[in-house]
């Protein structure tokens, strides 16, 4: 898969290793970083996407408006047991179907595209096992506190492997969100072992018939623990948590909701590869519904696909999200990385439901940029600060 920002990268590579590619049913290309095209250069690197899609008959082509890639990814493609590679750091996210997923750079993409073929060493895995009860917090605090306890670099070139009663009850959504952040702490992926609760969302979600999941669990690839160690283990209890909160510059600065409440803000970004699922949303609408944002602040809302936009608007959350005074954008990255829909001025400050709050990310370099679940976003909107509390 490649989106378009990488994917003229990855033709123009191609260009100079071969004139065909290996399989244009396995390619995936998907725009979603700048549609609809808020510049020129973006609609010049649109251009030349398509001319990748139609000179070499690309088959799975998203042209904008669908989603982002990750989301695309998700409902369309990804199985247990696939190797998938992206042309973007959050392919990670993949690893919640029990896949391997992970990022490449366009040039290494260009070699796949062009020969179905690649190398990574076998990462080193730590196994991170989520256990205990607590009905107030969702998977993005989870992964945050997680950020927090490996650090930013604690992970590099590892795969991070999530377990425990917590992640075992867990649906699709949540442990998409789980892996998908697994590149914030260097890893090579975040990776979920495929169980029912996989399977049943690729019956429900999919259409997967079967004799199609009992293959899947056929050719399931196992390891065996007692030869192959991990290189470490972490355990994290839930029970006592509070919501967390990942404060400027970098997803491991993570603090408890508590020690930076009050916090004014200026906009709240509820959507991304990381938190713009449906469940994100109905979470976002229940502290919504009835209320409205606080005056001073800007809500923008983005569904992560397509058929999430659809779902949302069918049960009545973008209803919600509207009359609550939000701002709804084409299903896309939006203002996660700062290129349209959502820019910050200097001084500003943007409580976002997204994965990375490097300086300068969303706008001004002045900025900044607090990572927080849909909740807290939500909750945050209506008051004006950063907070867990309504009332
Ligand atoms: C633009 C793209 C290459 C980049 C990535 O690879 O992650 C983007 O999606 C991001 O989140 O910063
Ligand atoms: S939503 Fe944000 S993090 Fe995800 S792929 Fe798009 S820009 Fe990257």
């Amino acid at each position: 898969m490649t989106h378009d920002g990488t994917t003229p990268l990855a033709y123009k590579a191609l260009k100079e290793m071969s004139d065909s590619v290996w399989d244009n049913e396995k390619i995936v290309v998907a725009f979603d970083h700048n549609v609809p095209a808020n510049t020129v250069k973006a609609a010049e690197m649109q251009k030349l996407a398509l001319e990748f899609v139609r000179r070499f008959n690309i088959k799975n082509f998203h042209k904008g408006g669908e989603g982002i890639c990750h989301q695309i990814l998700a409902e369309n493609y990804v199985l247990p047991n696939m190797f998938v590679a992206g042309g973007d750091s959050h392919t990670c996210t993949h690893g919640a179907f029990g896949a391997f997923a992970t990022g490449f750079g366009a040039t290494d993409m260009a070699y796949i595209y062009a020969t179905g073929e690649t190398w990574i060493k076998v990462p080193k895995t730590i196994r991170v096992d989520i256990i205990g009860k607590n009905e107030n917090v969702s998977a993005k605090d989870i992964v945050l506190r997680v950020c927090k306890e490996i650090g930013r670099r604690g992970a590099t070139y590892m795969a991070i492997e999530y377990g425990g009663e917590v992640v075992k009850n867990m649906d699709m959504d949540g442990r998409l969100t789980l892996c998908n952040m697994a590149i914030e702490m260097g890893g090579k992926t975040g990776v979920i072992e495929a169980d029912e609760i996989t399977y049943n969302y690729l019956k429900k979600e999919r259409g997967l018939s079967d004799s199609e999941i009992a293959k899947l669990k056929k050719e399931r690839i196992t390891v065996n623990r007692e030869e192959e160690s991990y290189y470490k283990e972490i355990e994290i209890d839930i029970t006592d948590m509070e919501e967390q909160i990942a404060v400027p510059h970098h997803p491991d600065n993570v603090k408890p909701v508590s020690e930076v409440e009050g916090t004014e803000i200026n906009q709240v970004f509820i959507g991304s590869c990381t938190n713009g699922r449906l469940s994100d949303l109905r979470e976002a609408a229940k502290y919504l519904k009835g209320r409205e944002v606080h005056k001073d602040v800007k809500l923008i809302i983005i569904p992560a696909s397509k058929k999430v936009f659809m779902q949302a608007l069918k049960e009545g959350l973008i209803d919600i999200f509207v009359k609550a005074g939000a701002m709804i954008c084409t299903p896309g990255c939006g203002p996660c990385l700062g290129a349209h829909q959502g820019v910050l001025a200097e001084g500003e400050v943007c409580l976002s439901t997204t994965n990375r709050n490097f300086k300068g990310r969303m706008g001004h370099i002045n900025s900044y940029i607090y990572l927080a679940s849909p909740k807290v976003a939500a909750i945050s909107a209506v008051k004006g600060y950063i907070t867990n509390k309504l009332d």
